[in-house]
């Protein structure tokens, strides 16, 4: 049967982020990608020139519709915008537990606009946080949910205990913003206590446009096909390495990743990418 995976983001019109670049990966994993739109931003390589939020209401109905017919074996959250949006799609997720759910908690485009109101930070702690069955945040995030600055590998281990507190059962903090590395490494810790880096070279590249978009909605449709979680995050950092590696020269900006990198690679685990066991 084929697996079905639903996205509730907000739409990238520039096709790098947001629910372009989930809908994107879903198809390259093989999985039926369904969408809840949350809001629409005009957006391109250089930044988000508008942000026009969906009604919470029209939210409901679209995650309502989607999961009320079609057999959805995963879903995500990217790009939420307000409390009253996390606390309708919460609501509306809460009937359905035993479905995985990534919560990406995307809160700055990497121009620096804002993705999510200052005041809507507590209802996605409180809300979501808790239902989640991975949590995907970057540093910069992650430091806004913990209320810790993060600079070390030591950092990144205090700030995943502090937000396993808040009740999902793992959490993948994402190492892209620390320049100071020479890698790109991720941190995955569960609440049973399994625990692992990821690790991959750095690349220097400006195309990075939605990265965290495609790596969660990677976990997701793994996850929808039934693989395990620590599987799924694996197989997802190969995807999103292979996407930055073969990125796209497109606009005048930050452009976006090739989402076909992995499939055209012939979905090989390579050498690319180091796990590395932590206890
Ligand atoms: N220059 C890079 N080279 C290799 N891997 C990278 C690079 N930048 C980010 N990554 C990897 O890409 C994934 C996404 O991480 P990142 O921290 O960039 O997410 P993000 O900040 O949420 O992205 P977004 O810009 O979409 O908000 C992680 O696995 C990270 O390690
Ligand atoms: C719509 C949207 N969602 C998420 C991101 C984060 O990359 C973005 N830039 N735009």
């Amino acid at each position: 049967m084929t697996s079905v995976a639903l996205t509730i983001a907000g739409s990238d019109s520039g096709g790098g982020a947001g629910i372009q670049a989930d809908l994107k990966t879903f198809q390259e994993l093989g999985v039926f990608g369904t969408s809840a739109l949350t809001a629409i931003t005009a957006q391109n390589t250089l930044g988000v020139h508008a942000v026009q939020p969906v009604d919470p209401k029209t939210v409901a109905a679209q995650i309502r519709a989607v999961l009320d017919d079609l057999p959805v074996t995963a879903i995500k959250t990217g790009m939420l915008f307000s409390d009253e949006i996390i606390r309708i799609v919460a609501e509306e997720l809460k009937s359905f537990p035993s479905i995985p759910l990534v919560i990406d908690p995307v809160m700055i485009a990497k121009g620096g606009a804002s993705l999510l109101q200052n005041e809507a930070v507590l209802a996605l702690c409180k809300q979501l946080l808790p239902i989640a069955t991975l949590i995907t945040p970057n540093i910069p995030e992650a430091e806004v949910l913990t209320g810790q600055s993060i600079h070390s590998e030591e950092d990144m281990e205090v700030a995943a205990k502090a937000l396993l507190s808040m009740g999902p059962s793992a959490i993948l903090l994402k190492g892209g913003h620390r320049e100071d590395v020479p890698f790109a490494e991720d941190l995955f810790m569960t609440a049973d206590g399994e625990h692992f880096l990821m690790r991959s070279k750095r690349i220097a590249t400006p195309n990075t446009h939605g990265t965290g978009c495609t790596f969660a909605a990677a976990i997701t449709a793994e996850l929808a096909k039934g693989h395990s979680l620590e599987d799924a995050v694996v197989t997802a950092k190969h995807f999103i390495h292979a996407a930055i590696e073969d990125g796209i020269e497109l606009g005048n900006g930050h452009g976006p990743t090739n989402h076909a990198a992995y499939r055209k690679s012939g979905q090989l685990k390579t050498k690319e990418v180091e796990l590395i066991e932590r206890n």
